[in-house]
């Protein structure tokens, strides 16, 4: 009612007004309006309607993984059992932690790049000449990427390749060049966490967007014939040869290793990478890259997002097992149970 007579009074003053503050007298009016009594919703400064809705919690309903992960400070952080697990060799720190049981990690040598056999001599591969930066149409390395930069400016990959090369050593562009993106190492910020049914897994802090760079599968490089040799020791064996030949979609860690082809082995030297479970829903896919050198049988193995993925939400690949093709020492088959939990879960992860 009060606001009512006042702009009835304002009304009236307006006709004494010249005609430029008669208009800005109208604008006023107009932003201040008295509400509809029969809305509830107030008006912005445009005169439109603002509609304001409070959210509110359902009982019982758990918190957000953002502010478990905002509100709590590393130190204080549930299960913390290890600050860094590569023990400064990463640029970002990768924790453990453990909120089931008393368990440390388990031990092994981390390292950040692959360990090649002493027999192994690069090729390096040629270089781009292109000097400010690669582009699509001139750039040597996007045309052996059938004529395209893998990359958007964000540094996220545009598709999944049998084969991606990134500018490497020998090119002109510089570090900042946007088709160098694996190269640079992780940017993610990791954990190791312990689960219910699967050991070790992976889990980012923050949110990560579809396309992005996870980290690679680092280890030691290895024949598939001395692969094979490690048929007792065989949970962290990732089988290069598996993943080149299904043109970018297969995985094989654990794999009966084919011949001629090379194996990626984790178990006593390796990255987080090792950590990453298999899902059968998985939100992670393998790349090959190739970059500082040239022979396509053995490209670095890189991760990356398939999708969006939300904070603390476990990172998983598919293994890509052929069922009851992995046997052990004695040659006998191997069954194992799979406990991803995915409603498309075939229950089997070998
Ligand atoms: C590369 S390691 C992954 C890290 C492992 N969880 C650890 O604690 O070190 C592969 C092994 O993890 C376990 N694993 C991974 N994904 C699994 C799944 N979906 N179901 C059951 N076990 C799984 C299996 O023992 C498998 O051989």
């Amino acid at each position: 009612m009060l606001n009512l007579f006042r702009f009835r009074r304002n009304r009236k003053r307006q006709t004494n007004l010249r005609p430029k503050a008669r208009k800005r007298q109208h604008r006023f009016e107009k932003q201040h309006q008295p509400q509809n009594p029969r809305s509830c919703h107030p008006r912005g400064p445009l005169g439109n309607l603002v509609f304001k809705f409070e959210l509110k919690r359902i009982p019982g309903q758990p918190e957000l993984a953002i502010r478990e992960v905002k509100s709590k400070k590393f130190k204080t952080r549930e299960g913390l059992c290890v600050d860094d697990i590569t023990n400064g060799k990463e640029k970002i720190r990768i924790s453990a932690v453990n909120t089931i049981n008393d368990e440390n990690p388990p031990s092994f040598n981390y390292i950040t790049k692959i360990m090649y056999p002493d027999w192994y001599r690069p090729v390096p591969p040629t270089g781009c000449d292109c000097v400010g930066r690669c582009s699509d149409k001139r750039c040597k390395c996007a045309a052996k990427n059938g004529g395209e930069i893998p990359y958007n400016h964000n540094g996220a990959i545009v598709e999944a390749k049998p084969l991606v090369y990134e500018c490497g050593p020998a090119c002109k562009c510089p570090p900042s060049c946007y088709n160098r993106v694996t190269q640079h190492g992780m940017k993610i910020q990791l954990e190791i966490f312990k689960t219910e049914t699967r050991g070790w897994g992976v889990r980012s802090l923050n949110s990560i967007s579809s396309g992005s760079f996870i980290c690679e599968y680092v280890g030691e490089l290895l024949e598939d014939t001395e692969a094979e040799k490690r048929t007792g020791n065989d949970e962290y064996l990732f089988d290069i040869g598996q993943n080149y030949s299904d043109m970018g979609t297969g995985t094989g860690v654990g794999m009966d290793t084919g011949t001629d082809g090379f194996t990626i082995d984790a178990a006593n030297y390796g990255n987080v990478g090792r950590f990453i479970n298999h899902s059968c829903s998985p939100n992670l896919y393998a790349q090959n890259v190739l970059y500082d050198q040239e022979d396509k049988r053995m490209p670095h193995i890189m991760l990356f997002a398939a999708e969006n993925i939300p904070p603390l939400q476990e990172l998983t690949y598919h293994y890509n097992y052929a069922v009851d093709t992995v046997h052990d020492s004695d040659g006998n088959i191997k069954v194992k149970k799979c406990f991803c939990g995915s409603t498309e879960c075939t229950g089997r992860l070998y």
